[in-house]
């Protein structure tokens, strides 16, 4: 059974600690005020709204009840540092064991557990500069752990530990242990503030008859956006600030293409890669969840760009919409299935060593994919006279393909290598710019610029391929004075901003207006070398994959030894342009971005097919 429904967000507004009060509750509505705007919820809680003791039995009782039915469920707390999350999920070391969330779910599990037979298993995991780390391995090295993502699409963490919990107290000792090891750190504004982000996450099993339920429920505790002169940060503290606010700045641009209804009918790609905290919550926003989002928000006038800026997001996050799916096999079918969707401890360390010994390889149907791409948008001229693709398409059908397009590429280059004259049918794409604001995102985390700088980049609207004519004969300059000038820098103070449906600017762009040109021109420079860097990053990374693959499997290692060398040809050659990089014009550099090569490539395939053929 599907259900397509919306995310739910609740406010949730902490005590204030003796200053003046920035936020007011329409009585008896979950609708708040905040000077001159006003923003509409699922559920308001504190300040005259609902009591607070009320968020678990409002907001997560309901996903309880759902997980037993075997839908998969998320509980996400997001705001500004010192807001309260971790206090609200009851996450801390600091605070009272049954206070917060997950002491609640826990109670509420094991009553209606003893019901139904099942099992249940815990895992613990925190993404920590840009690194997930199992909180509950018993390796005290804290290796990494690695995103997998299956044929289906279904993200999988390899080797994390799942152990099973017999009783609340088991569970809580896991929790505990969890939030101990977690990353922590005192800042000028919290003195225990989180500096990573957790996701605490319960499996249920329900078996009866004749099936079997598998559901999760992921319990996650963001880190707080933070800014270094509040926070006083430095050093260590300070990188981790970035880390933290880049990766809380992917989730919000994420947000906001799930929360804008055309983006969405549109089928816009969702930039869900650029970090691994939404590859993580994946399914949690615009996937298969069940998902609530509390927004925890400090009601200080001190605070108040902070809780603006999060009581936008969390109303754009209401019009994201979920396809909860019943997780159920039936009980006659093969039981790796079920060891698959939910390994033990050990089975995960299987699952571990299964993966290395066999190369995940994907399957999709190429010929769907390139009707998608041209036929509709170039019927009646020939398909290298103009550009036939378009970018929403074309990273739809990436996203399709389910593995890193690197080694799309890979395999494409091997395809073409062998014909010179199939290189001039590459030549028209390859040399088209591509300025797509994803990208831009990709690279942000690498720029270790200020979070303002970041919202100030993402409010650029940079051309996409639509015209990349006018990008490529703009001076960097042109280029960023015409996008400085369609910012939009004027705070809108009057209307009802649920009504706005995430098209506000958020408000820490405001100090940048002001910025030199130059500035902009600098940081849009970096931020192609930074493309290089990453993709580089990525290149290295899926290198190190498969030659752990190769290591383990003697029957592929013909086949892998030949993506390897692909990779390695292109790591070189990626290495020579980041050599030329910090001297090359934008215009040129980006017009080789590696998605446009493959870009083309996945688009004249069916052409040199074609004249094979004649
Ligand atoms: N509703 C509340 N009632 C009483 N105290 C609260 C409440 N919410 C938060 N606090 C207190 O405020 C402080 C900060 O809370 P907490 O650590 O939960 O914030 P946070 O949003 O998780 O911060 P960070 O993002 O820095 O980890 C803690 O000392 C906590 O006890």
């Amino acid at each position: 059974m599907k259900s397509t429904e919306p995310v739910r967000v609740a406010v949730n507004i902490r005590p204030l600690k003796g200053c003046t009060d920035c936020i007011t509750v329409t009585p008896d509505e979950p609708q708040v005020h905040i000077g001159s705007h006003t923003f509409m919820y699922d559920f308001v809680f504190g300040n005259a709204g609902l009591p607070s003791s009320q968020i678990y039995h409002r907001c997560v009782a309901p996903l309880v009840e759902d997980l037993f039915k075997g839908y998969n469920a998320t509980v996400l707390a997001y705001g500004q540092t010192a807001s309260g999350k971790t206090y609200t999920m009851g996450m801390g070391t600091n605070f009272g064991t049954s206070d917060g969330i997950i002491p609640k779910v826990m109670e509420d599990v094991f009553t209606r557990v003893e019901a139904v037979k099942s099992q249940i298993r815990v895992s613990f995991l925190e993404i920590y500069n840009e690194e997930i780390y199992d909180l509950l391995a018993s390796n005290p090295s804290r290796a990494p752990i690695i995103i997998r993502e299956t044929a289906s699409g279904e993200i999988t963490l390899q080797g994390v530990t799942e152990v099973e919990v017999k009783t609340r107290e088991d569970m809580s000792s896991y929790l505990a242990r969890g939030s101990f090891t977690r990353a922590t750190g005192s800042t000028n504004m919290n003195i225990q503030s989180s500096r990573s982000h957790a996701v605490f996450t319960i499996s249920l099993q329900i078996t009866r008859a004749e099936e079997i339920l598998c559901a999760k429920l992921r319990l996650v505790d963001l880190a707080g956006s933070e800014r270094a002169n509040r926070t006083g940060a430095d050093g260590m503290r300070l990188k981790e600030g970035r880390h933290i606010n880049s990766s809380l700045l992917a989730l919000r641009n994420v947000i906001t293409i799930l929360g804008d209804e055309r983006k969405r009918k549109k089928g816009v790609h969702i930039p869900y890669r650029v970090s691994k905290l939404t590859r993580l919550l994946q399914d949690s926003l615009g996937g298969n969840s069940k998902t609530v989002i509390i927004a925890c928000v400090s009601p200080a006038i001190s605070d108040v760009e902070e809780t603006l800026n999060t009581l936008r997001y969390a109303n754009c996050a209401r019009n994201i919409k979920n396809k909860a799916v019943v997780q159920k096999q039936k009980t006659s079918a093969p039981s790796f299935m079920f060891k698959e969707l939910t390994p033990s401890k050990s089975e995960a360390k299987n699952k571990a060593v299964v993966h290395e010994h066999k190369p995940y390889v994907p399957s999709f149907d190429y010929d769907a994919m390139f009707k998608e791409l041209t036929p509709s948008k170039s019927e009646s001229l020939p398909v290298y006279d103009k550009p036939v693709y378009d970018k929403e398409d074309v990273f739809q059908a990436f996203s399709e393909l389910k593995i890193p397009w690197t080694s799309q590429a890979a395999r494409f280059d091997d395809l073409f290598a062998s014909s010179s004259s199939r290189s001039e049918l590459r030549k028209p794409v390859y040399d088209k710019p591509v300025y797509d604001e994803d990208d831009v995102f990709e690279a942000i985390p690498e720029l270790q610029c200020d979070e303002d700088d970041f919202e100030a980049i993402s409010e650029l609207q940079i051309p996409s391929t639509s015209q990349p004519d006018d990008v490529s004969s703009s001076s960097p300059s042109e280029f960023t004075k015409h996008n400085t000038s369609s910012l939009d820098v004027s705070p809108k103070k009057t209307e009802s901003e649920q009504e706005d449906k995430c098209q506000n600017k958020p408000m820490e762009i405001i100090d940048l207006i002001d910025d030199e040109a130059e500035d902009q021109e600098k940081c849009f420079i970096d931020l192609t070398t930074a493309e290089y860097h990453l993709e580089l990053k990525e290149l290295n990374k899926r290198l190190e994959e498969k030659e752990a693959e190769i290591r383990g499997s003697d029957e592929e290692k013909v086949q892998l030894e030949k993506e390897k060398r692909a990779l390695q040809r292109e790591i070189e050659g990626l290495r020579q342009k980041l050599a030329s990089g910090s001297s090359a014009t934008p215009s040129c550099t980006c017009s080789k971005r590696s998605s446009c090569k493959t870009l083309s490539l996945l688009v004249f395939l069916p052409i040199i097919f074609d004249s094979d053929i004649e």
